[in-house]
């Protein structure tokens, strides 16, 4: 609205402000609301909503205008002195919420520091301050010191060159192409962020460097902090206490951070002066949200850099498909780092055949007598062992041999696991965990026994086996409490540990030396797997975890990777043993475009749970017949509803319907005209408990 349109009176002064209003309230925009001072686009406000009070964000764009003047309400205070939100940072923001359907206000809200909705104008000054204060501690000097840099080998050489001249180039009209980092396991990745950190903190801009997982972070952190001893470091992830996020997130706002390193969330860390942002392991599955706005933090990354006009680098050593398949049509620059440092060479990979075992039942398929014999070689030269189970518990089910009977768990379609340590049954899906019984509970029979194997039952076998070695189980259950996975690594790198055994806890980005056998656990699994990303998840898996050996050149040429399959000759680990990702991605991408597949086709997943499968199924068909007939389904295939892979968690019923469009526009043209109307389609479903939408899932 213009002043001209509004001829004679004062125009009333309206701002739009983002709040969080509940999804299914349909208020997806931001609300007009009068405020008594004109206050920049991106400043922190309270305002009223209904009865309560809500900390909203002033948001760019005119007010909408609707509502009658006599109506809106002024806001109730502006926490000034915290300077505005960028105007980048409410167009990431915006862009988000509108590409992952959710509203403006859920997102901005959702990606703040909590505390900041319980501050009042004072106390958010004293924070202020404090975190001032914390950076002024930490900081010494500025510059950067250099500590014995080691010296670049001549790969790590030529890409920084070539990185250095993509940080040179000036910003202001195009922004650079984002780089794929792919470089082996070993290859000295981290060392290249580290170089193209220092060059943009020399410019006098921030970092933002993005890793997978929280267990990660300790370790990066450490060698970031290490090497830019002068500068200030925060870490942004949920495993900080409410009063650590809002400091280290205030560091990062007022430009007092130079480095933030962070999980997922950290993307939407405000940053004034940012000027590099990093993605460790991009293809990791945890860099995608999986509740609220499902949103990916890599895709995110790269949204970011190209709206700031910032170098953006995904690093990996099995990019995601779709990363490499950008870098193949050259919207990605693809910088190579070919070679181990130090020249070493991969563990070679070895495809035990397990169908070359006498058929004989039990537990000691998983530790064949060769397995234990190339064990049994560690040991005596006093080297490390890594074993990769992806399933962790003592066993996956518990079973009576008289009736049948098994663990499942009464509230899902899913089996309890027994965990021997604390003698429960637990389900994985809804936490429902009970005491082992001691006899079958069907028919009374005393002898159950546990079918399968876990991490728990695999350490006990190895401790049994190698009475003299130190065996010791990395799993979320061994990593419960605050500080055991720091310690356990630690134990790992001083070389306490013979034996190592973990999910897949273990397998990424550790940076262990004295590893020179991993082994693989029957991974088969995912080789069948409906979701057609399983494939390309267990070769990065397994590429990741074959990566952990060898890492030292001086025992790289006598490292191993050992796989125990029951399909040896499957294309998968026939390009695993030659480690060839390259072969391997294009044989993949070349079976997704005839199937029609990501990245040449564009999903989305809608998703409902009810007390019933009729109730949840009722939804998604009437979903889907409403969707049938918009003028945007053409050339769009929804597929019809079917149960999820679990279909029913604590009692709840949950079904999926798959949207297939060849563009990301079709796809999102459709959503934006059809997801508005679930919310009233909703309230004629009773049974219907939620419904989600997950654009580019990645599970399906
Ligand atoms: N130029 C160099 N000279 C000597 N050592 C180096 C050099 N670059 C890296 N390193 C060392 O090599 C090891 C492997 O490097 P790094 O951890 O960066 O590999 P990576 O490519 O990130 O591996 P991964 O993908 O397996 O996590 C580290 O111990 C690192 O300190
Ligand atoms: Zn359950």
């Amino acid at each position: 609205m213009t002043e001209a349109a509004q001829p004679s009176l004062p125009a009333p002064p309206r701002i739009r402000v983002a709040v969080d209003t509940p999804q299914h309230s349909g208020l997806s925009g931001p609300l007009d609301y009068l405020s008594p001072q004109a206050l920049p686009p991106g400043s922190l406000v309270r305002v009223p909503l209904g009865r309560r009070e809500m900390l909203g964000i002033v948001w760019p764009g005119e007010p909408s205008g609707d509502t009658d003047p006599a109506l809106l309400r002024p806001i109730l205070s502006s926490l000034d002195g915290l300077p505005p939100l960028s105007p980048a940072w409410c167009q990431l923001v915006e862009f988000a919420a509108n590409y992952y359907q959710r509203s403006v206000g859920e997102v901005a809200l959702s990606v703040l520091p909590p505390q900041l909705r319980e501050l009042d104008g004072p106390k958010l000054k004293l924070r202020m301050k404090r975190a001032a204060k914390l950076g002024a501690q930490n900081s010494g000097s500025g510059e950067t010191p250099a500590p014995g840099l080691p010296t670049l080998s001549p790969a790590q050489a030529e890409v920084l060159a070539q990185l250095d001249a993509l940080l040179a180039a000036p910003r202001e009209r195009t922004a650079p192409p984002p780089v794929l980092l792919y470089g082996v396991t070993g290859s000295g990745k981290t060392e290249v962020y580290l170089r193209a950190a220092e060059h943009a903190l020399k410019q006098g801009r921030q970092v933002l460097v993005l890793v997978p997982e929280i267990n990660l972070t300790p370790q990066l952190e450490a060698r970031f902090a290490e090497r830019f001893a002068g500068r200030r470091l925060v870490s942004l992830h949920s495993g900080l206490t409410p009063a650590q996020r809002l400091r280290h997130w205030l560091s990062a706002h007022l430009g007092e951070a130079d480095l933030v390193l962070g999980t997922r969330l950290a993307v939407f860390a405000s940053m004034p002066r940012l000027g590099l942002i990093v993605v460790d392991e991009e293809h990791d599955p945890s860099y995608k949200q999986q509740d609220g706005a499902r949103y990916s933090a890599r895709d995110l990354a790269v949204y970011r850099a190209h709206l700031e006009k910032l170098p953006v680098i995904l690093g990996s050593a099995t990019p995601s498909l779709e990363s490499w398949q950008r870098a193949n049509e050259g919207r990605y620059k693809r910088l190579a780092l070919p070679g181990r440092i130090g020249g070493g060479t991969l563990p070679q990979v070895r495809l035990f055949d397990m169908k070359l075992l006498p058929l004989s039942k039990g537990v000691t398929t998983a530790l064949t007598a060769p397995l234990i014999q190339a064990l049994r070689t560690r040991l005596e030269r006093k080297e490390q062992s890594l074993i990769f189970l992806n399933r962790r518990g003592y066993a996956p089910v518990l079973h009576c041999g008289e009736c049948n009977w098994k663990s499942d768990c009464p509230h899902c379609s899913a089996w309890r696991v027994f965990h021997k340590g604390d003698r429960t049954l637990r389900c994985h899906h809804c936490g429902f965990t009970e005491r082992v019984p001691s006899a079958c509970p069907t028919c009374g029979n005393q002898d159950i026994a546990p079918l399968g194997r876990g991490t728990e039952r695999l350490e006990e076998q190895l401790a049994e086996t190698f009475p003299e070695a130190r065996v010791a189980r990395i799993d979320a259950d061994s990593t419960k409490h605050k500080g055991e996975l720091e310690a356990q690594l630690q134990a790992v790198h001083a070389g306490e540990v013979d034996i190592l055994v973990g999910t897949q806890m273990i397998t990424k980005g550790h940076d262990f030396r004295g590893i020179t056998l991993v082994a693989a656990i029957n991974p088969d699994g995912a080789l069948f797997s409906s979701d057609f990303r399983a494939p390309e998840r267990l070769f990065a898996l397994l590429m990741q975890a074959g990566g952990r050996a060898g890492r030292d050149a001086s025992q790289a040429a006598r490292s191993e990777m050992w796989v125990q399959t029951w399909h040896p000759e499957h294309a998968l680990y026939k390009a695993l043993a030659k480690h060839d990702f390259e072969a391997f991605a294009q044989s993949q991408l070349a079976e997704r475009e005839s199937a029609g597949l990501p990245p040449y086709a564009h999903l989305a997943l809608l998703r409902a749970e009810g007390r019933t499968v009729a109730a949840a199924q009722g939804f998604l068909d009437a979903a889907s017949a409403y969707a049938q007939q918009l003028p945007e389904a053409m050339g769009v295939l929804i597929y019809p509803a079917i149960p999820m892979s679990v279909a029913r968690v604590a009692n709840v019923e949950r079904m999926q319907m798959l949207i297939e469009a060849g563009s990301r526009g079709a796809l999102q043209r459709l959503l934006w005209h059809w997801m508005p109307e679930l919310h009233a389609l909703k309230r004629e479903h009773k049974g219907l408990l939620r419904w989600a939408v997950d654009v580019d899932p990645l599970a399906i």
